[in-house]
């Protein structure tokens, strides 16, 4: 890579670790002034091998960064009743700051039934109707870990995001409305694009800031871009490799022709996905504070 391009390149990997750190910190002075860690719960049901990564890699990072992990590994057989009743055991253990049930669920339990049972002061993943209501209002909740990892590079990188053009692609409640809501907040003038959006390519050349999130492997071309936009790749597409029987990551965003265009631009891996587990660390350490009352100084996160 050019040294040119490689100063487009939008290190979420870096980034990531920098916000652990100081999650780390903050985690350290929770307990000194509390007594006890910081904790977050993850539920896991089923096999998907995917998800078993990502759950084992959540817990190994909470505590790497000074929390407790109570990590719920159920069968794939477990019925909607049971995993309700493990949330309310969640919901009342003063242990548990924060609850992740991880997406997706198996088909014979009904997924909003269960965000729904998440006390909202705990749903770290900011999915409850609760937090959703809170960001669109513009009160204190939780915010989804993906769009507010995003929006912190976006705010990094740019500075103020005032009056700038912005495109999202996709409409998703984890992903695509949260981010719309948060550019609105920062005064984007905000366009949700999604899979009826009539041409597209139109719309995304508009934008200042393109936030691709519609999981369609590199569909995002470089040529559809305005020279010198920022361009998040919220997309983790496993697509085969040149090698028989191998894989490989890519985004939503053709990263090739992209970066010759774009301003700045999240690589897949080590975009986005890093900065949404630890976007999910600092949740949990602000609704630990949150939760015992104590008061969390102001950019500690
Ligand atoms: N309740 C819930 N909350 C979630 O936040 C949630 C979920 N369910 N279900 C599954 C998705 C997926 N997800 C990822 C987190 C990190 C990476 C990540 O770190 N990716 C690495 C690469 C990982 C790899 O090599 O496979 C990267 O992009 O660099 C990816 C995906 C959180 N999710």
């Amino acid at each position: 890579m050019t040294e040119a391009n490689a100063s487009k390149l939008i290190d979420g990997k870096s980034f990531a670790e920098g916000l652990r750190a100081r999650v780390a910190t903050a985690a350290s002075r929770f307990k000194a002034a509390v007594g006890r860690k910081a904790g977050l719960a993850v539920v896991l049901v089923g096999e998907d091998p995917a998800s078993q990564v990502y759950v084992r890699s959540k817990g190994k990072q909470t505590v790497a960064c000074g929390m407790s992990s109570f990590e719920h590994k159920l069968p794939a057989s477990t019925s909607e009743a049971e995993l309700l009743a493990l949330v309310a055991k969640l919901n009342a253990d003063q242990a548990v700051d924060g609850i992740l049930v991880q997406l997706p669920l198996p088909d014979h339990v009904d997924e909003q039934k269960v965000i729904a049972a998440i006390s909202p002061d705990k749903d770290v993943d900011g999915f409850h109707v609760t937090n959703a209501g809170r960001l669109a209002v513009g009160q204190p909740g939780f915010v989804p870990c993906t769009p507010l990892g995003c929006l912190m590079m976006l705010k990094h990188r740019l500075g103020s995001l005032d009056g700038l053009d912005a495109v999202v692609i996709g409409r998703s409640n984890i992903v695509g409305k949260p981010m719309a809501q948060l550019l609105l907040a920062e005064s984007c003038t905000v366009t949700v694009a999604h899979s009826r959006t009539r041409d597209l390519p139109a719309v995304v050349r508009r934008a200042d800031i393109v936030v691709a999130a519609v999981g369609r492997p590199e569909m995002v071309k470089g040529e559809w871009l305005k020279p010198g936009a920022t361009v998040i790749d919220v997309g983790i597409n496993r697509v085969p490799a040149a090698e028989e029987g191998k894989t490989r990551l890519v985004g939503d965003v053709d990263f090739a022709s992209a970066l010759a265009v774009a301003g700045a631009i999240t690589p897949v891996p080590g975009g986005v996905g890093p900065m949404t587990i630890a976007v999910l660390l600092r949740n949990t350490l602000v609704a630990a504070y949150r939760n015992a009352g104590v008061v969390l100084e102001k950019d500690a996160l």
